[in-house]
């Protein structure tokens, strides 16, 4: 079964024989946790279509420090940990405001992979979106969402119903 269709029967049925969709969120953490109110709304509502393997991204108690405390084996565990998840994972949300270094790599890392991909930034920040992000887009695998954190569930919905359909 390829990705693309595994991807549009899991998000139809939300689960697929025992298989629920894995979702990768993609969030700063060393940039910056200024968003994790966000990363937190974003999350939730993502559970509803799936288990979120990033799910420390959105805790509010995780500090810039990182997961390094949590993790044996420091930083290297961890870039193995999340890069073997990317792997796993059935579509990756990243939400792009905040600049963060490891998002931008874990993008990368999953484009190269072929994974569904939906950024979402939010231009009242005042930041403009890396033209490397916003230069991703390609109308099928990668997308970019520019939003308002109010209507932040219904941009995830209209993403979903949508991978329904391709
Ligand atoms: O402790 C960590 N745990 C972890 O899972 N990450 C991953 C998940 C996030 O989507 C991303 C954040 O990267 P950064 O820390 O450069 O902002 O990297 C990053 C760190 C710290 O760099």
């Amino acid at each position: 079964m390829s990705t693309r269709t595994s991807v549009c029967e899991l998000a139809a049925a939300h689960v697929l024989g025992q298989r629920r969709m894995k979702v990768y969120f993609c969030g700063s953490i060393r940039g910056g946790r200024d968003d994790v109110h966000v990363y937190r709304r974003i999350v939730q509502k993502l559970q509803s279509y799936g288990s979120v393997l990033t799910e420390h991204v959105s805790c509010s108690e995780l500090t810039d420090r990182g997961d390094v405390e949590e993790v044996r084996g420091g930083d290297r565990a961890i870039h193995d940990r999340d890069v073997d998840w990317l792997h796993q994972a059935d579509v990756i949300v990243a939400e792009v405001t905040q600049p963060s270094l490891g998002v931008g790599y874990e993008l990368g890392r999953a484009v190269d992979m072929k994974k569904k991909i939906l950024c979402l930034f939010r231009p009242s920040s005042g930041r403009r979106l890396s033209a490397m992000i916003r230069g991703a887009e390609d109308g099928e695998m990668f997308t970019v969402k520019d939003y308002t954190e109010e209507e932040v569930e219904k941009v995830l919905e209209e993403f979903f119903n949508n991978l329904n359909r391709t």
